[in-house]
């Protein structure tokens, strides 16, 4: 099969958490450990997410005296690429893989025009308090929305249209290479027969998504730090889902910025293609890419 997985950045960096780079390589090093036995029998596609690493360069970048400008998004989301990447490819050799792996930095053209330039909903960095947080704000001229009980940076997040590299991504899977790409989204450009960064972090999981249309995927996963969809989020009442039919997801509602995009990726795939995506718990990577753990759309 061919199986393109999405992981989530919040699932290597877990909210509240030590950004340093010996936590973060600790869960890429377990994910590694989970993402091992589908790379050796299937043909695998790593995306993964940036949120957390990318709102922390970010937040680096505006406190740098040096600079007359902080980095630019698109800048920071290539760092991001090139960091995680990284340590994915470098973790998933040591996790035995015997394939060859190679971390590809991708570009993904998102359309200037997309209303999202207009109501950033992407969260991104570390949680604050809302004091804290309407401080940032202020300084850095930065939006923050609700994150639960705490408050964090919002960005835009158009839709992805297309990826600069997909043809020699194509080339690199079906030639039996592990490729680890479309890191955060992919460094978003918009193409005006040149192509220019924009100030923007792309959904990984709706990236994910078309790139598992393009490359006509088996199964697109999106591995996370929740071991289910749940119905009832966050109330008492909250189940977990073993499955999700396309046409009842339009009757759900689910939170955009975290598992709304998620839903969403799967919905598209499964329209796309007629065959299963699923979202459940990095550690559960085999079992959910079976159908015996997560939640199966279908
Ligand atoms: N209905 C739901 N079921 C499960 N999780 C949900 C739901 N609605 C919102 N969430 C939240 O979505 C989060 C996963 O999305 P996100 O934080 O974007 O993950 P990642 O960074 O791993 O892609 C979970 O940690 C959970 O807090
Ligand atoms: N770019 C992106 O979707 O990152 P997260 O998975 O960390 O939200």
């Amino acid at each position: 099969m061919r199986v393109v997985v999405a992981l989530g950045g919040n699932a290597l960096l877990r909210r509240g958490e030590r950004a340093d780079a010996s936590v973060q390589l600790h869960h890429v090093e377990a994910a590694a450990r989970a993402l091992a036995p589908l790379a050796a029998d299937h043909e695998l596609v790593v995306c993964h997410g940036n949120g957390p690493q990318i709102g922390l360069l970010a937040l680096e970048s505006s406190a740098d005296p040096a600079l007359t400008r902080p980095y630019p998004l698109d800048t920071l989301g290539a760092e991001t690429q090139g960091m995680i990447g990284y340590w994915l490819a470098r973790s998933l050799r040591n996790a035995g893989v015997r394939k060859p792996v190679l971390a590809v930095l991708t570009q993904t053209v998102v359309d200037a025009a997309d209303p999202a330039f207009a109501s950033p909903t992407k969260f991104i960095g570390p949680v604050y308090e809302r004091e804290h947080a309407e401080r940032l704000a202020e300084r850095n001229g930065w939006t923050m929305a609700a994150d639960g009980p705490h408050w964090r940076r919002v960005v835009p997040s158009p839709e992805p249209v297309r990826l600069v590299e997909q043809e020699s991504i194509e080339h690199l899977v079906g030639s039996g290479t592990v490729v680890v790409c479309a890191g955060g989204g992919g460094a978003p450009v918009v193409d005006d027969g040149k192509l220019e960064g924009v100030e923007a972090v792309v959904d990984k999981d709706l990236t994910a998504a078309e790139l598992a249309i393009a490359l006509k995927a088996d199964r697109l996963l999106l591995l996370t730090d929740v071991s289910a969809v749940m119905s009832d989020f966050g109330l008492p009442s909250a189940e977990p889902l073993d499955h999700l039919d396309v046409g009842e997801i339009d009757q759900l509602e689910f939170p955009a910025g975290s598992m709304g995009p998620k839903v969403e990726a799967c919905r598209r795939f499964v329209l796309a293609t007629g065959s299963e995506a699923a979202i459940g718990a990095l550690p559960d990577a085999a079992r959910v890419l079976e159908g015996s753990a997560g939640t199966a759309v279908r």
